[in-house]
């Protein structure tokens, strides 16, 4: 669904993405985790071919139609530049499918507002909603673009508790359903508990890349994240909690 191979961007003479290679197959959901700056963003955005890079991306090689077609993209900033009722915007979604939504973009479109709980809000204005009920409609639109592959920049960033777990599932049904979903984080412990795999980034480079129980190791929690945690498979999954830092 998407390979990279030593996948490199500059800003300046600065590689903040350096030499990347990975890939990603159907029915992953990976978390992609590291500290601030470590190059999470701009990692996505040079996969997906919106700024210049070096090396190869499969995605980024894709016209934009059928890029399209093939991943959605869920940007950080959760900007909702029209007036449009939510149902309108969701059914945005479409636009790669063609002008016309015909009886399948209708039912894509109901299904994502269903996903979502969004049933109710089909006539309110997206505008006026609320940051979270925003970030719900706007996976609503990714979810009825119908593309195998999502990437998503932080998407559960100022979502409570109920409706960031509830967004980890709609990712992991994606996947269980044959997509693959890759999401920037910082919740360690939802990595831990919903990923399938998680890539770690340091200083541009990809450190690790392996299921969160092998990848979220003492050492690495100190050497990338400079924190000392507690780590739990337990009978209700992964339980991770962030102790105390360390000096970097
Ligand atoms: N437009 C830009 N011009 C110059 N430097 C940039 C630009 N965008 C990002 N950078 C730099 O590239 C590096 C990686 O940024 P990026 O946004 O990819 O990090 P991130 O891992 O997503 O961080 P965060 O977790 O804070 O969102 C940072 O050092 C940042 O300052």
């Amino acid at each position: 669904m998407l390979q990279l191979e030593n996948l490199t961007a500059l800003r300046g003479q600065c590689p903040v993405v350096d030499a990347v290679s990975a890939s990603i197959g159907p029915g992953e959901l990976i978390g992609l985790i590291g500290p601030n700056g470590a190059g999470k963003t701009t990692l996505m955005r040079a996969a997906l071919g919106l700024i210049a890079h070096q090396g190869d991306s499969s995605l980024a090689r894709l016209d934009p139609m059928a890029r399209a077609r093939a991943a959605a993209w869920l940007p950080q900033a959760r900007e909702i530049a029209w007036g449009l009722s939510v149902a309108e915007l969701v059914a945005l979604g479409r636009l790669p499918h063609g002008r016309d939504h015909g009886a399948q973009g209708a039912e894509a479109v109901a299904a994502a507002l269903a996903r979502m709980g969004l049933e109710n809000y089909r006539v309110r204005i997206a505008t006026q909603l609320s940051g979270g009920e925003q970030a719900r409609v706007l996976i609503a639109r990714a979810l009825a673009q119908q593309s195998p592959l999502i990437l998503a920049d932080e998407p559960i960033a100022g979502l409570d508790p109920a409706a960031q777990i509830e967004t980890m599932e709609v990712f992991r049904a994606h996947a269980d359903a044959g997509g693959a979903v890759l999401c920037s984080l910082h919740d360690l412990g939802l990595a831990a508990r919903h990923c399938t795999r998680v890539w770690v980034m340091d200083r541009g480079r990809l450190v690790a890349d392996g299921p969160p129980a092998t990848v979220l190791s003492r050492a690495l929690l100190a050497d990338v994240f400079h924190i000392r945690a507690h780590f739990e498979d337990t009978a209700q999954g992964a339980v991770f909690q962030a102790l105390s830092t360390l000096k970097r």
